[in-house]
């Protein structure tokens, strides 16, 4: 099929109310989640302007592959539904949009439609596993300076996708506390280290990589045919505890530091709502090692990269007790990412690992090459040396008790409706 179809005309007409030029979820996005309505149980749903469909409700007035995907909106998670595969996704898109587009319609529809702000949203997805990659490389060069000045970004970074395996257990959709964790830190000058409520609390502004089909052991995913088992993106926000950090990372890598918490957005936007938005992977700077054959494909090079915005707002108790508005920290692009997420699948599977339905992948923090764009405090602080004013007259270099963070994400090309993730928030709350 071509990268585009109808559903992506920017023409298209929604009959949902207010729907039609929605910054974030006009009809040409569609993005994937799990609600509950009022007194109801968490179920499948499409986000529509400031409404959502529920879609077991529709299915009934879907047909063939569309109906029988819409009926597995039933699940209190989407996996059932993810598993079904890129196919079955793009039929539910067209069936959805026919749908929404057609105004004999209407009536028939409007006992599924449900104000979104008299739901309550949940994680979409029971996620199997949660491996975060580095593929940031502003970010690498930038933290690597702070962690190991002698040796910024090593040696293998340039033909192995970096990463480490997270823990599915905590991550958590969008909203409410963060807690303050606890940990072991060692200041640089001490003898000994101490336990106690982690100082430099830091966010990462990343992107989720949601995994729809997986792969049987030992039968690795070819990187052309990796953005297949790809069912969307999401926001996400890697809460990191820089002190724990520092301490534990020699030499196995993050652990408890990053296992606290992990917060994703709580709608999927599919590859297919994303497709207008590819662009080329953007060159390697002159010098750089080609990738080896089994991560280099023409079509990824070509087309792998996602041209989505990213920014961070941080609203402190202050600013909230002050009436003003959230203050902009970071604004960066997936662009920054040095592997594609074609790359990314095919490396995770190359070894014979089985990935999942329900898998989640981070990109890594996406920073950019400008200092707005630096996508973490530790990154913006210069390692907690240069503190950042905010409005009101507050200073931050990590996180404090109150302060709440808000990720956002968009994408936007010319000829293209503008589509968006949403929102991935959190607020942190002292140490239990
Ligand atoms: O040790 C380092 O260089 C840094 C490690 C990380 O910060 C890991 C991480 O979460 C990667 C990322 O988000 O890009
Ligand atoms: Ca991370
Ligand atoms: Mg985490």
């Amino acid at each position: 099929m071509s990268r585009t179809d109808v559903t992506h005309d920017p023409a298209a007409r929604c009959w949902v109310p207010g729907a039609q030029a929605h910054p974030d979820f006009p009809v040409q996005n569609l993005p994937l989640g799990i609600f509950s309505p009022p007194g109801g149980e968490a179920r499948g749903g499409v986000a529509i302007g400031d409404h959502i469909l529920d879609l077991a409700a529709v299915a009934p007035l879907l047909e063939g592959q569309a109906a029988t995907a819409a009926a597995l909106g039933r699940q209190g998670t989407l996996n059932a539904l993810l598993s079904a595969g890129s196919e079955a996704l793009r039929a539910l898109r067209h069936g959805l949009f026919a749908l929404l587009t057609d105004p004999a319609r209407e009536a028939a529809a409007q006992a599924a439609l449900h104000r979104a702000s008299d739901c309550t949203l949940h994680l979409p997805v029971a996620v199997s596993e949660y491996t975060d990659f580095y593929s940031g490389i502003h970010h690498a060069v930038n933290v690597g300076k702070l962690f190991r000045p002698d040796a910024p970004l090593l040696p293998n970074y340039k033909f192995v996708p970096i990463g480490y395996h997270g823990r599915a257990s905590s991550v958590r959709v969008s909203g409410g506390d963060v807690l303050r964790p606890r940990g072991q830190v060692k200041a640089p000058d001490a003898d000994m280290p101490m336990f106690g409520p982690c100082r430099r609390l830091d966010y990462e502004m990343e992107m989720a990589v949601w995994i729809g089909s997986g792969n049987a052991p030992g039968q690795p995913i070819p990187i052309g045919g990796a953005s297949g088992h790809v069912a969307g993106l999401s926001i996400l926000n890697d809460w990191s505890a820089r002190d724990i950090q520092a301490w534990e990372y020699q030499p196995l890598g993050p652990f408890l530091a990053k296992n606290f918490h992990t917060s994703v957005s709580p709608w999927i936007v599919t590859m297919d709502a994303l497709a207008p938005f590819r662009t080329a992977q953007p060159p390697r700077p002159e010098g750089d090692p080609a990738p080896l054959p089994y991560l280099l494909d023409e079509a990824d090079q070509a087309a792998g990269a996602f041209g989505v915005t990213m920014e961070v707002h941080i609203l402190t108790a202050a600013m909230r007790a002050a009436g003003l508005p959230p203050h902009r920290l970071s604004r960066g692009s997936m662009t920054a990412m040095y592997w594609t997420i074609a790359q990314l699948v095919a490396h995770h599977s190359s070894n014979g690992c089985n990935l999942r339905t329900g898998d989640l992948l981070g990109t890594g923090t996406l920073s950019g090459e400008m200092a707005e764009s630096r996508g973490s405090l530790l990154e913006l602080s210069e390692g907690g040396r240069q503190p950042i004013a905010l409005p009101g007259g507050e200073q931050r270099t990590f996180l404090e008790d109150g302060d709440e963070l808000i990720m956002t994400a968009f994408a936007q090309a010319p000829g293209f409706a503008r589509i968006g993730f949403g929102e991935c928030r959190g607020r942190i709350a002292p140490a239990p």
